[in-house]
This record gives structure tokens, C-alpha cells and sequence, in this order.
């Protein structure tokens, strides 16, 4: 089952050379989806892992999400590609995350049915770059998040410093514990193939409802 173009309401936006990409991940109410897709940011971002406390499909008002003009990313945790693919016809999903132990082969055969695949990669203390290898022709972009006791969302930050020494050619979002308290790190932040950051436990007022106030004020303060 191959997505069909006319479908899909947005495309997955390339890296900028002008500034950082944002992705808001989380969301589930749809006003809340409303209001947060009015703020200059990149993709909008909707669990459906059943586990997190941010899981989104019976919140979420499908019609709303498939006319929405902004990039839409479903995060998925060790879900049947055929799941997957079915869940994102039905919410116009533009790509998909996978924030689980997913295999090179399962992005592949994701990206080959017109799903764009962002593959997450937990960060403990050390970061193998070599095992990463074999996922860069199939993922659009990685997500760096902080390993931790749930698959995502566990609101704690890594050590940026590991990805210093990052060559592969997939570019990558920052994650993991990111919002108003690094944000004046964040600004200065440069790093290979940083493409941006994705904010998630750190900009709520509960989970998934994210507060547009201390949204504003982290966009004011990461672009100056
Ligand atoms: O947020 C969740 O509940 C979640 C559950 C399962 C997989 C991923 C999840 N969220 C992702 O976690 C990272 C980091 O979030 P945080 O900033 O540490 O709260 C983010 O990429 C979300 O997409």
C-alpha cells in the first residue's frame, strides 16, 4: 500500500541554512494542535505508542490533521509497518518516526511506500556511530533523544558533546529534554549535521497539551 500524493498535505521540510528546524512532538488535543500549528514551527508531532501518557489517536480529529498545512509526524515504537502504514493514510500522516528498535529493513520498507522514515536512536553515554550506517539511505533525517526508562519522553537531555565526531550524511534532530531552560545553549549550538531540534516534555502543561506561551518565548529565545 504505496501513500498516494494527493493525500498528503505537506511535505517534510528539507534543513534550512538560515536557522534550525523545529518539530513540537506530543500533541493531541485539537485545539491545542490549532493553536501550536499557527507558531512558526516546523512539524507537528502525534504518539501512538499506547504506553505514553502522550498517545494521541482518540484525541485526535483525523479530518483536522489531513487538511492541516504543516509537516505531520507519527511516532511509532516497534509498530507493524502495516499498522503504521494504515495509520498514516488514515491521519495524512507526511512521515513517520520510529522510536523503537526498528530495523534498517523496516525503514526501508517505509521510505519505498512514500513514508519519509525519522529514525530515533537513545543516546546513553557512549553513541556507536557505526551501527547507523546501515539505516542513513533509508531515513530522512535521525532523532537523538536520551535513552531512558520510557521509549521517548523522558524529558532528560544527553551529552551533546557525543555527536561531535557525527560524518553520516542523514541529517538529525536534537531531542531529549530540550525547551526553556537550554534554550540559550540550543542558540549556539553548532554542530555536524544538526538540522534542528524537536521539543516534546519540557513545553507542556500536561501531557500532550502543550503550552503556546512557553512555546513563544523558547522560539523568541532559540532564534533571537
Ligand atoms: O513523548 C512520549 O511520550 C513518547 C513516547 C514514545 C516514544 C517517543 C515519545 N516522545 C519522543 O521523545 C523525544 C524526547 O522527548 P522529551 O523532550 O524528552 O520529553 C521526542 O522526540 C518525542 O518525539
Amino acid at each position: 500500500m504505496t501513500m498516494p500524493a494527493d493525500l498528503r498535505t505537506a511535505v517534510l521540510p528539507a534543513p534550512r541554512p538560515d536557522r534550525p528546524l523545529l518539530k513540537v512532538c506530543g500533541l493531541k488535543y485539537p485545539a491545542n494542535v490549532a493553536a501550536v500549528a499557527t507558531l512558526p514551527v516546523d512539524m507537528l508531532g502525534f504518539i501512538f505508542a499506547p504506553k505514553s501518557p502522550r498517545y494521541a489517536p482518540t484525541a485526535l480529529d483525523a479530518a483536522q490533521l489531513r487538511t492541516l498545512p504543516i509537516a505531520k509526524v507519527g511516532v511509532f515504537v516497534d509498530e507493524k509497518p502495516a499498522v503504521v502504514r494504515r495509520t498514516a493514510l488514515h491521519f495524512g500522516l507526511t512521515a513517520v518516526q520510529l522510536h523503537g528498535q526498528e530495523t534498517p529493513e523496516e525503514c526501508a520498507e517505509l521510505a519505498a511506500a512514500g513514508l519519509p522514515v525519522l529514525k530515533a536512536i537513545g543516546v546513553g553515554e557512549v553513541l556507536n556511530l557505526e551501527q547507523l550506517a546501515a539505516y542513513a539511505p533509508h531515513c530522512a533525517y535521525f532523532v537523538f533523544d536520551t535513552a531512558g526508562p520510557a521509549a521517548g519522553g523522558n524529558g532528560v537531555s544527553f551529552d551533546w558533546e557525543l555527536l561531535r565526531g557525527y560524518s553520516l550524511p542523514t541529517p538529525y534532530l536534537l531531542a531529549g529534554g530540550l525547551g526553556p531552560a537550554n534554550a540559550a545553549a540550543l542558540r549556539h549550538l553548532q554542530l555536524p549535521g544538526l538540522a534542528g531540534f524537536d521539543v516534546n516534555s519540557r513545553v507542556e502543561q500536561a501531557p500532550g497539551l502543550k503550552d503556546t506561551g512557553l512555546l513563544q518565548s523558547f522560539i523568541g529565545e532559540l532564534r533571537g
